[in-house]
C-alpha cells in the first residue's frame, strides 16, 4: 500500500506537471485510489485536489510532507473520472501520468471559448435622456449615438457598436465609468455543425436491426452492462442500430459517444445523426480549430449536447452521465493511438465504460480478430446482422490471376475481364470504384511470373528490401540479399512491386477516354475540403470512375457503384507486420460492400498474383467464418495476439550505438528475470531504421498473459530509472502493436 498521495489542486490551467505530495493517513490507506477527489492543507487554506498518483516515493523529507484530510464523498466529478482512466491507460500502456492526463483531459488546453460582449444601458431612460441632450450640446456625437441606439435598444452587441455606429472603445469606455452602462461577456459556444438543418427521421428498423436492439436495451434495463460485437454484412443497417439504441440511452436520461474512424466522419455520416437527434449532437474531429474543440468538452460537460461523434479521441468526452459507447467500424487501426500513451480504444472504452455502468457496441462487417476472438471467449456478447437491409443481394466476386494475365500477354494492370465489365458499366450510366491496395507497398519482393514472396523463415512475415541489396526481417532481425533469380521458378522478373493511383488514373483515361474519372489518394487530398469535393462530386454522379487508396473502401454509400475493382489485392499481404491477412481480408470485403448498394445488384473483381491465399479464397466468397478460422490458427501456432500478448520496446537515438546498447541491455533484463513466460525476438532495427537521424531499434516481447508484460513493463521502468546507460536513449513501450514498426 502506497505511502504517499501526488496529488493536483488545479486542473483548470496548464499546471498538470504541478503535483504536490502528501502522506496518506493509515485510515485512508485502503480507500484512497488514483484519480479520487481529495482535500488537502495547502498553505493556510484546505483546498480540493485530485490523486494523480499513488507512491512509495517521498520527493521530500517526510518529516515536512502533511497529510491528506480526507476523501470528498462525491468523488463523482467528471474530472475524477477521466484521471481515474488516466492512471488505467499510463498502467496498461506505459508513458508517464503527465502525457496520460493530456490525453483524457484536453479540457485544460489554454485555448478560450469565444466571448461574446454586449453593452447595456444602466440608467434609466429617463437620465438618459438627460446625458443624450447634454452630449448633443457639447457636440459629442459619437457618445450620443450610442446613447441613442441604448436608448432604444437596452442591449447592442460590441461589434455592432464598433462597427456599425463606428463608436470606438474608448468612447465605451467612458461611459463605463460614469455608470452610465455596463459591458457584458457571456460565452459563445463554437458549433461545428449548428448551420446544418436536420431534414427529420424515417426509418422503421427491420426484424433483425430490432432483435439487437432488443437484447441490448433489454440488458440495459436488468442494468447488465456488458460489451457487444455488432457483426452485420456491409449495408446491414448497423447505423440505423446505433441510433435506436441512442434515442433510448437518452430517453434515460444519459449521454453516448460514438467513435467513426476519421476518414468515415463524411459530411454524409454526420448528416445521418444530426438529421434525427439535431441540435443534440456534436462532433469533433481534427479539422476543427483547438478553440473548437474545446468548445465541444464544454458543451458536452455542461449537459449542452448529448451525443458526441468523432475518431479516438471522442471517447474522453467529459459526459457525467455516460450511458453508451459505440465503436463502428471498430476492426480499424486508427483506433490504436500512434503516440504515447498508445493506447487502444477499443480497449480503453471498455475500461471507461466499466467505471460508468455503461455499455459497449462494436460494429463491424468484418470485425477485428481480436474482437472476434474475444466474443468467442465469451466476453463479449456477438449479434449478427447477416443480410443487407431489404434483403438486397451481396455482389457477385471474381478474382483474376494476374500471372494468367501476363501470360496471355496482357500486360496492363487492368485485366481483360475488368476492362469489359468497366466498359458495360458506362454504357449503362452506372459507376465504378477502383482501388489500390496501396498498404505496405514499401519494400516487398515479389516474382510477378510466380506471385513467390521472400519471406522470413522464422517469423513468417514479408522480409524488407534495404540498402546494399539486403532483406531484413522487422521482428526478429534476420537477414539475407537480395535474390537475384525467383527462388521459386527461376524467372528474373523478381523484384518491388511499384505502382501508384496516379498511374492507374494515366491508364483508365487512356483505355477510357470519354470516362469522367476521379482520384483520392493522399496527393489529391491534401488541402482542406478536398476530401469531401471529391466525395460529393462522385456521389452527385459527376464521375463515372473513382480511383483510390485505402480512403475510398471505408463506409461510404454509393447507390449507383455496380462495379468494384481490385488492381493488386495481394499487396497488403506482404507488409511485415502479423496483421497482414486480417488487413488484406479486411479491405477486400469493406471494398466490395461498396458495390450494389441500391437498386442494381453489385459486381466486384479481384485482381491479384495469389489467388489461392485464404484471405483472398474467404473475402471472395465474403466468408468471414473460414477466414477466422485459418486466420485463428495461424496466430495460434506462431504465438500472436490475441492468442498470445505482445510487448514492443522501442529504442531510439541519435547515436546508433546508444540505441543498440540500451536495447542490449533491456533484452539482458528480461532474461534475466528468468521468468520462462517471456518469448524474446530481437533486438533488431526497426522496419524504418533511422527517421529524422534517429536510430530505431526493437525488442519484441510475447507472454501468454497481458499483465505479465504489463508488470515487466513496470521493472523496466524501474531498472531504467536506476541504470545511466539510458540517458540519450528514448524508450517507449507498444502493447499489442497493431502496425509494423
Ligand atoms: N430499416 C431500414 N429501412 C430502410 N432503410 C434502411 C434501414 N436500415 C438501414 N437502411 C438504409 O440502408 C443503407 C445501409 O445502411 P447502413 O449504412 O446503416 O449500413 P451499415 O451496416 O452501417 O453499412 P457499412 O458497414 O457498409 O457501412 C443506408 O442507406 C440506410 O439508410
Ligand atoms: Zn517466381
Ligand atoms: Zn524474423
Amino acid at each position: 500500500m502506497a505511502k504517499y498521495a501526488n496529488v493536483i489542486v488545479d486542473i483548470s490551467l496548464d499546471k498538470l506537471d504541478k503535483t504536490f505530495q502528501y502522506l496518506i493517513p493509515e485510515e485512508l490507506k485502503d480507500t484512497i485510489r488514483e484519480g479520487m477527489q481529495v482535500e488537502v492543507p495547502f498553505g493556510n487554506r484546505s483546498l480540493a485536489g485530485f490523486v494523480m498518483e499513488l507512491t512509495d516515493e517521498a520527493e521530500f523529507d517526510e518529516s515536512k510532507l502533511k497529510p491528506v484530510t480526507s476523501l470528498k464523498e462525491d468523488g463523482v466529478a467528471i474530472e475524477s473520472q477521466l484521471i481515474a482512466l488516466a492512471a488505467w491507460i499510463r498502467r496498461n500502456y506505459g508513458g508517464t501520468m503527465n502525457q496520460a492526463l493530456k490525453t483524457v483531459l484536453p479540457i485544460k488546453q489554454k485555448t478560450k471559448a469565444v466571448e461574446q460582449r454586449s453593452v447595456r444601458l444602466l440608467i434609466s431612460k429617463k437620465e438618459a435622456q438627460e446625458y443624450l441632450a447634454l452630449f448633443e450640446a457639447k457636440h459629442n456625437t459619437a457618445k450620443a449615438r450610442l446613447l441613442r441606439e441604448l436608448i432604444e435598444q437596452d442591449v447592442i452587441q460590441y461589434q455592432v457598436i464598433t462597427q456599425k455606429l463606428h463608436v470606438t472603445a474608448s468612447v465605451v469606455k467612458g461611459l463605463e465609468e460614469k455608470g452610465i452602462l455596463a459591458v457584458e461577456s457571456q460565452t459563445a459556444y463554437r458549433n461545428p455543425i449548428g448551420h446544418l438543418n436536420p431534414e427529420g427521421y424515417d426509418k422503421v428498423l427491420n426484424a433483425g436491426q430490432q432483435h439487437v436492439v432488443d437484447v441490448i436495451t433489454s440488458d440495459m434495463q436488468k442494468e447488465e452492462y456488458g460489451t457487444y460485437l455488432l457483426k452485420g454484412v456491409t449495408g446491414s443497417g448497423k447505423t440505423e442500430v446505433y441510433m435506436e439504441l441512442i434515442s433510448h440511452v437518452l430517453r434515460e436520461g444519459k449521454q453516448a459517444i460514438v467513435l467513426i474512424p476519421e476518414i468515415a466522419l463524411t459530411y454524409q455520416t454526420v448528416m445521418r445523426f444530426y438529421n434525427r437527434f439535431g441540435k443534440r449532437v456534436s462532433i469533433m474531429n481534427s479539422r476543427l480549430s483547438g478553440g473548437e474543440r474545446y468548445d465541444q468538452f464544454l458543451r458536452a460537460k455542461n449537459g449542452d449536447v448529448d451525443i458526441m461523434i468523432g475518431p479516438r479521441s471522442a471517447l474522453f468526452t467529459p459526459f457525467t452521465n455516460l450511458g453508451l459507447i459505440i465503436i463502428d467500424e471498430e476492426h480499424e487501426a486508427s483506433y490504436k493511438s500512434e503516440t504515447v500513451p498508445r493506447y487502444h480504444a477499443r480497449e480503453t472504452a471498455i475500461a471507461r465504460a466499466a467505471m460508468n455502468h455503461a455499455s459497449v457496441v462494436l460494429g463491424s462487417a468484418t470485425p477485428s480478430v481480436e474482437s472476434y476472438y474475444q466474443a468467442k471467449q465469451g466476453n463479449f456478447k456477438l449479434l449478427e446482422l447477416s443480410e443487407r437491409v431489404q434483403k438486397r443481394p451481396l455482389p457477385e466476386c471474381e478474382v483474376i490471376d494476374l500471372r494468367e494475365e501476363l501470360r496471355s500477354g496482357n500486360r496492363s494492370i487492368l485485366s481483360t475481364r475488368l476492362q469489359e465489365l468497366m466498359d458495360n458499366r458506362l454504357r449503362n450510366g452506372q459507376q465504378t470504384m477502383l482501388f489500390l491496395n496501396r498498404r505496405g507497398v514499401a519494400g516487398f519482393v515479389s516474382c510477378r511470373a510466380c506471385g513467390h514472396v521472400i519471406r522470413c523463415p522464422h517469423c513468417d512475415v514479408s522480409l524488407s528490401q534495404h540498402a546494399g541489396g539486403r532483406m531484413v526481417c522487422h521482428y526478429c532481425g534476420y537477414e539475407q540479399p537480395e535474390p537475384k533469380v525467383c527462388p521459386e521458378c527461376g524467372s528474373r522478373y523478381i523484384g518491388g512491386f511499384k505502382a501508384g493511383t496516379q498511374k492507374v488514373e494515366e491508364i483508365v483515361k487512356k483505355r477510357f477516354p470519354k470516362a469522367r474519372v476521379l482520384r483520392m489518394d493522399y496527393d489529391t487530398t491534401r488541402t482542406k475540403g478536398s476530401y469531401e469535393k471529391i466525395l460529393s462530386a462522385f456521389s452527385n454522379q459527376e464521375a463515372d470512375i473513382l480511383i483510390g487508396t485505402q480512403m475510398i473502401v471505408k463506409g461510404h454509400d454509393f447507390p449507383n457503384v455496380t462495379l468494384v475493382g481490385v488492381l493488386a489485392a495481394d499487396m497488403s499481404l506482404h507488409v511485415s507486420d502479423f496483421h497482414a491477412a486480417e488487413r488484406t481480408f479486411e479491405l477486400l470485403t469493406q471494398a466490395a460492400g461498396r458495390a450494389g448498394r441500391g437498386e442494381a445488384a453489385g459486381q466486384v473483381v479481384i485482381q491479384t498474383y495469389d489467388p489461392k491465399h485464404y484471405a483472398i479464397e474467404a473475402a471472395k466468397d465474403q466468408d468471414y467464418e473460414t477466414f477466422y478460422e485459418k486466420e485463428i490458427a495461424y496466430r495460434s501456432m506462431l504465438r500472436y495476439p490475441p492468442v498470445a500478448n505482445m510487448l514492443l520496446i522501442l529504442c531510439t537515438s541519435e547515436k546508433e550505438e546508444a540505441a543498440s546498447q540500451a536495447a542490449s541491455h533491456l533484452t539482458e533484463c528480461i532474461q534475466k528475470t528468468g521468468n520462462r513466460e517471456y518469448q524474446v525476438m530481437g533486438p533488431a532495427d526497426a522496419s524504418i531504421r533511422k527517421i529524422n537521424d534517429i536510430y530505431r531499434k526493437v525488442i519484441y516481447i510475447k507472454a501468454a498473459d497481458y499483465e505479465t508484460l504489463v508488470e515487466l513493463k513496470d521493472k523496466l521502468e524501474h531498472y531504467m530509472k536506476e541504470e545511466n546507460c539510458f540517458r540519450n536513449v528514448m524508450i517507449q513501450f507498444d502493447f499489442n502493436p497493431m502496425n509494423g514498426w
